[in-house]
């Protein structure tokens, strides 16, 4: 791996690029909440999958990078074009790779998903496994606003079904998921 340099081509020390990183995701999500009845800031939620990634093992500043703008692109004005000037293009298509198309209708954006999971890269993997496992810690937390016990469980459902599709790379994250989904088959 190359240290981690910004557009400018300035080097750029990991920790430095990681602040930047998280800065940038901040200012971009600062209008978000989360859907849950604390509107808690939405930014809570890249920086705790960023975080699964450091507990997981995750060392690859990239993919950490990754998943703190996992979101951006697809729920802020973000462009690709943005990312790929300041986090250059192995960052810039880990996010491609992990964002929803969202002039499609959900349901479809949810078929994809499930499509497309197994083809995703090793790291794209990687944040997609700890992007689920981040809302469905969540969803055991508290239920989002106007969601129905149904939806819960269609989502525990549908998660389970992408996750089956990254399996095989990294035993840390998916064996928290199967913690989960064990808990979750006893109820559903
Ligand atoms: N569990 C939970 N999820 C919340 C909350 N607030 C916002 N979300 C976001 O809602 C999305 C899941 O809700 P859905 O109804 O299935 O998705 P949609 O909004 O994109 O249609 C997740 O998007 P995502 O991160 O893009 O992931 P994914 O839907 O692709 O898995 C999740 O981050 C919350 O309080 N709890
Ligand atoms: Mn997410």
């Amino acid at each position: 791996m190359s240290e981690p340099c910004p557009a400018g081509g300035v080097s750029e020390s990991a920790v430095a690029a990681i602040l930047r990183c998280v800065n940038f995701s901040a200012i971009k999500h600062r209008k978000q909440r989360r859907k849950d009845p604390q509107q808690t800031p939405y930014i809570n939620h890249p920086i705790g999958v960023a975080y699964l990634l450091v507990e997981a093992g995750v060392k690859d500043v990239d993919v950490l990078q990754a998943a703190l703008l996992h979101d951006t692109v697809e729920d802020t004005d973000t462009s690709p074009q943005e990312l790929l000037d300041a986090f250059g293009p192995r960052v810039a298509g880990l996010v491609a790779e992990v964002t929803d198309d969202k002039s499609l209708p959900s349901k479809e954006r949810k078929r994809l998903q499930i499509v497309h999971a197994a083809d995703a890269s090793h790291e794209a993997k990687l944040v997609k496994l700890a992007d689920k496992l981040y809302n469905l810690r969540d969803l055991e937390r508290c239920t989002p606003v106007g969601w129905t016990d149904t939806r819960v469980k269609e989502y525990f459902k549908w998660a389970a079904q992408v996750v089956a599709g990254c399996r095989g790379t990294n035993a840390y994250l998916e064996g928290e998921l199967d913690k989960l989904f064990m808990k979750w088959n006893k109820e559903l």
